[in-house]
């Protein structure tokens, strides 16, 4: 095996950055390369990737940035694929565009999580909450690899890669109005009249000629200057008299026109690494000419309910000792409205084999588990048992008041989220725990807990030793009120609610009027 280094060489860019990486590249897969990029072939789609290389590094050539690209491409397309692709992707000839092309958009296959990662120090018993958090940031990281994705499929994806605007928007200076366009050193205070010249500008019929000094020419929104242009009077703001405009001046320089790149400029970054495509978004990247971006594969999170009460359906009838899955329509629901792909896998009883079973197959087609129910230390929780004998559990017993147990483990490398079986604790430790924790597995780097402070409209007096989220809305005033129960089966104060208090870990002594921070259910990502 030679190094990427050396086969590129002279390049001192790539040394060192790929010597790691790359040095396991087949023999002769690195070939072709120089002279391909020299030949420009797939330099479209690359240039947006490069320019954020020489962004991040002023001494790279735009030409190095493209074949340090196409190394990973390869190196990744043989990870995924094996030698004999990126050998074939890299051989000259008629199909090597292609074939580039294809190693581009293969997957980049990330590495794998740790199998001790959730591992919680000997003698740790309450975690606090922010502790928790911490825990899960450092041992979590990106999962789904990322490859390039036409715009109009990439709404809700992640960007993988800065997307880098290919033209400034606007593309030239022009009018921000419809009106009339002239010079403005020829113009002064008072009434002016200036003669019309034949012609006008249009936003997709440019006026090729110049427009002499003291002389205007009809322009509307969205039209190029023409030469000799700088300013425009607001249609409104004028009359005609004959063959001329007239107006009250002084009109100031610039008036009413838009400034090349006075949005985004060439070469800027438009949108960052980790940023999740909104329809604004898809605006903003169509108006510079972006029309693929590098993203990562949508996360699927597959969520599982166990326990013997549990009917999966509510269409299917229900003893008295049996009760409807609640969870699973939650949590589903809750992963969609999170941006990711809600994968069913269904309800499971209380029966350690079938449950191992589920996990099997469920981890082959999913990136994470969230399974409700089994997660405290009871005889029916084999959740807990059966994640414990895989030897990969951690069970945090967390500070947090509703949704104590929480069950963390890897089931053949796909990370679980046992949440307990308690509806509004099930929620409240999804919306806690599994929102940064999937975005940080989807790319889209760790969440903050967002929320403001409002007055509260209730009375509560609150232990020490532990975060509590009580189940609250907003008054017709703006203050928290909070849910009549905080049982935490009561399913309805869930619905009735509109987000959530959080009250710290200390004890706090709480009066109406008195501040309570408010997370509104949105705000979380729940819509
Ligand atoms: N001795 C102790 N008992 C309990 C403790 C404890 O610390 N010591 N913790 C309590 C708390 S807090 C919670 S929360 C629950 C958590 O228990 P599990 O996660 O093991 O959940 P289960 O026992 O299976 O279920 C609890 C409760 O939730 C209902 N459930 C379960 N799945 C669903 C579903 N998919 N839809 C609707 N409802 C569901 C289940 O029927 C139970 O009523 O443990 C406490 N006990
Ligand atoms: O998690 Mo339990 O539901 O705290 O109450």
């Amino acid at each position: 095996m030679e190094k990427l280094a050396d086969k590129i060489a002279p390049d001192p860019v790539l040394i060192g950055v790929e010597a790691g990486a790359h040095e396991e590249l087949p023999e002769g897969a690195l070939a072709g390369l120089r002279d391909a990029m020299i030949a420009e072939v797939s330099a479209d789609a690359l240039t947006p990737d490069a320019a954020a290389l020489c962004a991040a590094d002023p001494a790279m050539t735009v030409q190095q940035a493209k074949v340090r690209l196409l190394a990973e491409a390869l190196f990744n397309l043989q990870r995924a694929e094996g030698p004999e692709a990126a050998l074939q992707a890299a051989r000259p000839g008629a199909g090597q565009p292609m074939a580039l092309r294809a190693a581009l958009s293969a997957r980049t296959v990330p590495p794998r999580l740790k199998d001790d990662c959730f591992a919680m120090p000997q003698g740790v018993d309450w975690v606090p909450v922010d502790e928790a958090l911490d825990r899960l940031r450092a041992a979590l990281h990106p999962v789904k690899p990322a490859r390039l994705v036409p715009l109009d499929q990439a709404s809700g994806l992640i960007l993988s890669s800065d997307a880098i605007a290919r033209r400034s928007n606007p593309p030239r200076q022009n009018s921000a109005v419809d009106g009339y366009g002239f010079a403005h050193a020829a113009t002064g205070a008072g009434p002016q009249r200036l003669p019309l010249i034949e012609g006008r500008a249009a936003a997709g019929q440019p006026f090729d000629g110049a427009v002499p000094a003291g002389a205007a020419i009809r322009i509307l929104t969205g039209a190029i200057l023409p030469q000799g242009v700088d300013t425009v009077v607001l249609e409104e703001d004028t009359a005609l008299d004959g063959a001329a405009v007239v107006f009250d001046g002084p009109v100031k320089p610039f008036a009413n026109t838009r400034k090349a790149g006075e949005d985004v400029a060439e070469g800027e970054t438009a949108l960052s690494a980790g940023h999740r495509l909104r329809a604004p978004d898809l605006a903003l990247l169509s108006a510079l000419g972006v029309a693929e971006v590098r993203a990562f594969d949508r996360l699927r999170v597959g969520v599982l309910s166990t326990g013997d009460e549990i009917v999966a359906s509510p269409a299917d009838p229900a003893q008295l000792h049996q009760i409807w899955d609640a969870n699973r329509p939650m949590l589903l629901d809750l992963a969609r409205s999170w941006g990711y792909a809600p994968v069913d896998l269904g309800h499971v009883r209380d029966d350690p084999a079938e449950i191992e079973a589920r996990l099997t197959g469920a981890a082959a087609k999913v990136d994470v588990i969230l399974t409700s129910g089994g997660a405290s230390a009871g005889d029916e929780d084999h959740v807990s048992a059966l994640l414990r004998r895989k030897g990969t559990l951690s069970s945090w017993r967390i500070a947090l008041k509703p949704g104590r147990p929480l069950a963390l483990a890897l089931w053949d490398g796909v990370p679980v989220f046992g949440l307990p079986g308690n509806p509004v604790a099930a929620l409240v430790c999804a919306l806690v725990f599994a929102r940064p924790a999937f975005s940080l597995l989807a790319g889209g780097g760790w969440l903050e807990r967002p929320g403001f402070d409002v007055a509260a409209a209730f009375s509560k007096s609150k232990k020490p030793g532990r975060r509590e989220f009580l189940r609250a809305r907003l008054t017709p005033e703006g203050h928290a009120e909070v849910f009549r129960s905080e049982g935490s089966g009561r399913i309805s104060g869930l619905s009735w609610a509109e987000g959530l208090v959080e009250l710290p870990d200390e004890a706090v002594e709480i009066r109406p009027g008195d501040p309570v921070r408010f997370l509104p259910y949105p705000m979380l990502g729940l819509t």
